[in-house]
């Protein structure tokens, strides 16, 4: 396998493991796909959920895990023990700030609020042109479809438009979707440096 554009990725996941077996599955073989290519992890710390599981498998895989987390989520009574080095912040902000710092491209898996509200805020950054990293939605048995019913719908309405629309790269397995962003990643790169050039 060639080797990977990207040094480091940030992965958001559920800190719960979700109902289905798809789900723990595909956080390990995210953890799998990251290791094979080389690939370094950020991610929020802990060891609970499929937090735990992509974390572990990057650890185990022999590549460097780093664990951003809040001090008040440190406790492992809240968060478990974390795998590879923790960077502890002040608070959830910090912590995104953090975690986008460190990386050059972002996937979410499923998960909840927490999940949701990480992958919405690098879209949103990736709008306004923050940062001009990728950012990969992992569709896991077709989790987020109804999430992407609604951005569509707003498409329609008017409140996203097109060109917006297109930052989610979307694929159903880890292996596709690194694919879909390395290729992605490479053409972001040539237009900025073909824009800088103007
Ligand atoms: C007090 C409590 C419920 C703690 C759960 N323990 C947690 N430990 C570490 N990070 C977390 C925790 N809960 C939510 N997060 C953050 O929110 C995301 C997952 O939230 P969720 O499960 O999708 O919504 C993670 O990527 C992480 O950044």
């Amino acid at each position: 396998m060639r080797q990977s554009r990207f040094k480091r990725i940030c992965v958001f996941c559920g800190s719960s493991q979700g109902k289905k077996r798809s789900y723990h599955d595909a956080a390990i073989e995210l953890g799998n796909e990251l290791v094979a290519r080389g690939v370094d992890l950020v991610y929020g710390g802990g060891s609970i959920g499929l937090m735990g599981m992509v974390s572990q498998a990057v650890h185990d895989g022999g590549r460097h895990v780093i664990g951003v987390i809040p001090k008040t989520l440190m406790t492992p009574e809240i968060s478990g023990e974390t795998v590879g080095e923790v960077r502890a912040v002040a608070d959830m902000h910090q912590r995104k700030a953090e975690m986008a710092r460190h990386s050059d491209a972002f996937i979410a898996l499923p998960g909840g609020y927490g999940t949701l509200e990480e992958l919405l805020e690098v879209i949103t950054w990736a709008q306004l042109g923050i940062h001009h990293k990728p950012v990969g939605l992992l569709n896991v048995d077709g989790y987020y479809n109804s999430l992407l019913t609604f951005i569509d719908k707003a498409v329609e309405e008017g409140f996203i438009n097109t060109s917006a629309r297109r930052i989610i790269v979307l694929a159903p397995t880890a292996e596709e979707l690194m694919e879909k962003l390395e290729v992605h990643t490479y053409f972001l790169t040539l237009n900025l440096n073909l824009n800088s050039r103007v």
